[in-house]
């Protein structure tokens, strides 16, 4: 279902729809910019968000359902060397070759089983943020918040999708507010049901999952959840 049927607060940056993302163009199967998720995972994902309304945050989510035509996007990326045009921004230190190996991305991703999101915490109210120019001079997604390209997320330490040890969770080096921001992702979304990926501070799936075995492939749309 589509997520803005149950809340319409969530704030939505879907990057697979843009040009702003380690592949550096829209990824197959993203039609239009929509997440959605299994019902569950999407009302549990409410439940998270009243809480930190009262706290004056909302979620901002950049990725729900993905299409396994959009894993083969990303499989197909990744078996190319000479591609390596969204490297200085997402992964500078992992080989492309180590992607799929060390974790940060898989080839049958639990977003294509509906439950799992990638998202974050803005607070409010949301400060707007500026297009990604394609070809524009691209910053380290670990440099720090000032100088990375910005995203009007509290201080996570890294970027969304930044392919870098430093976004495992629970680093050492993450210390203080940008800890404490980790910390307050994953309780928050802990208590509501979502399991966080150790690898990756912004990946988290709901369990249990309806769909535990199904990987599915209709592109996301709005015709995808018309009706649901
Ligand atoms: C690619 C990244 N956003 C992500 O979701 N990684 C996990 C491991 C996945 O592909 O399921
Ligand atoms: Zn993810």
């Amino acid at each position: 279902m589509a997520l803005r049927s149950v809340d319409p607060t969530i704030i939505q940056e879907m990057r697979y729809t843009t040009e702003h993302n380690f592949v550096g163009e829209p990824v197959d199967g993203y039609r239009q910019p929509v997440c959605i998720l299994t019902r569950p995972a999407a009302r549990a994902l409410h439940r998270a968000q009243v809480k930190l309304l009262r706290q004056g945050y909302s979620l901002k989510v950049y990725d729900c359902y993905r299409p396994q035509r959009a894993v083969d996007h990303f499989v197909r990326w990744a078996k190319d060397p000479r591609d390596e045009e969204m490297k200085a921004e997402f992964y500078p230190l992992v080989p492309k070759s180590r992607l799929f190996a060390d974790g940060y991305i898989a080839e049958k991703s639990g977003h294509s089983r509906g439950s799992t999101v990638d998202v974050t915490i803005v607070r409010l109210p949301a400060a707007p943020t500026r297009p990604y120019e394609p070809g524009e001079v691209l910053v380290p997604c670990y440099a720090p918040r000032g100088e990375r390209f910005p995203d009007n997320s509290v201080d996570m330490g890294t970027g969304f999708d930044c392919f870098d040890s430093l976004s495992h969770t629970d680093d050492p080096r993450v210390r203080g507010v940008q800890r404490a921001n980790r910390q307050m992702l994953k309780s928050t979304l802990g208590t509501e049901g979502f399991v966080n990926l150790p690898e990756e501070w912004w990946h988290f799936t709901y369990r249990p999952e309806p769909f535990p075995g199904t990987y599915f492939d209709f592109p996301v749309s709005r015709r995808s959840v018309a009706g649901r």
